[in-house]
């Protein structure tokens, strides 16, 4: 692994616009979670139905936190057009209605998986690292200065590939997967560049000190630790069998009738 890869080098002089974004880049290309040895398993079809249940149990708890922190996030802005901008990440997750948005897609996810609603809804049974990582994410952003959260929010700008890379991988070699269990990525492939680019446009406009460009760099490489965090705790409990106690235990909290 090269040094720019393992250490931030600090900004001493203030970079222009696109060198920052070409930074950002890097970093999400060294640092993202599309490099991590549970999402390469889970794409190449390495995994048992357990490890999957696994995954889509832990990462609910990240998937219902998010409207929290973009609520806390957007609370901070005292911009209307900023607000309005970012209030679209709210619907998209909460919906407009019961039975709708990102939630309820990814309980669809869960539910085809074979897993109980109530024990995902509960998140009783996630990895404590999964809910500390998490918490760290909701945290940073309520403390953070409002361009470092907001750039803590520009991992999207990597997802669509990652998704992508996710559900054909899934798609090709799970027979317990179906493009309507996966139903849950589709809009994201629209609606995660389309946020992504809003931020970068905030952070390119207002990180303009080098101060300010080294906060924003590092708020990427935080939200990225929080992303590989969360699949280090799966490989560790699922896939090495170091399980923590109260975790879940890979045959509870099933619906009647699903595969053991
Ligand atoms: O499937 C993925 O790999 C992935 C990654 C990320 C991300 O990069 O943070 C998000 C999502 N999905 C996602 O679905 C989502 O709603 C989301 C919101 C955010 C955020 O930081 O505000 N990241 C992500």
């Amino acid at each position: 692994m090269s040094s720019s890869e393992t250490h931030l080098s600090d900004v001493t002089e203030p970079m222009s616009p696109e060198a920052l974004e070409t930074r950002l880049r890097e970093i999400g290309e060294a640092r993202y979670h599309h490099r991590h040895p549970f999402q390469l398993a889970l794409q190449g079809g390495e995994l048992d139905r357990c490890q999957v249940r696994a995954w889509a149990l832990n990462r609910y708890y990240y998937q219902a936190m998010i409207p929290i922190k973009d609520a806390t996030l957007m609370a901070r802005l005292d911009d209307p057009d900023w607000r309005r901008e970012w209030r679209t990440r709210l619907v998209d997750h909460d919906g407009e209605a019961p039975g709708e948005g990102g939630i309820e897609r990814w309980l669809k996810l869960t539910d085809g998986l074979g897993l109980d609603r109530e024990m995902v809804r509960s998140t009783r049974a996630i990895l404590p690292t999964t809910r500390f990582a998490v918490e760290a994410y909701t945290h940073f952003v309520r403390d953070r200065t409002l361009l470092e959260a907001i750039a803590s929010s520009l991992t999207e700008l990597f997802s669509p590939k990652v998704i992508g890379t996710r559900v054909s991988g899934m798609l090709e070699h799970y027979d317990f997967v179906s493009e309507e269990t996966l139903d849950y990525f589709r809009p994201r492939l629209t609606q995660a560049p389309h946020d992504a680019e809003r931020a970068l446009a905030y952070v390119r406009e207002h990180a303009l000190r080098a101060d300010q460009q080294q906060a924003v760099l590092e708020a990427l490489v935080f939200k990225c630790d929080v992303l590989w965090t969360m699949l280090d705790a799966l490989q560790h409990a699922y896939v090495e069998g170091h399980r923590p106690p109260g975790a879940w235990d890979g045959e509870s909290g099933l619906i009647a009738g699903a595969t053991p």
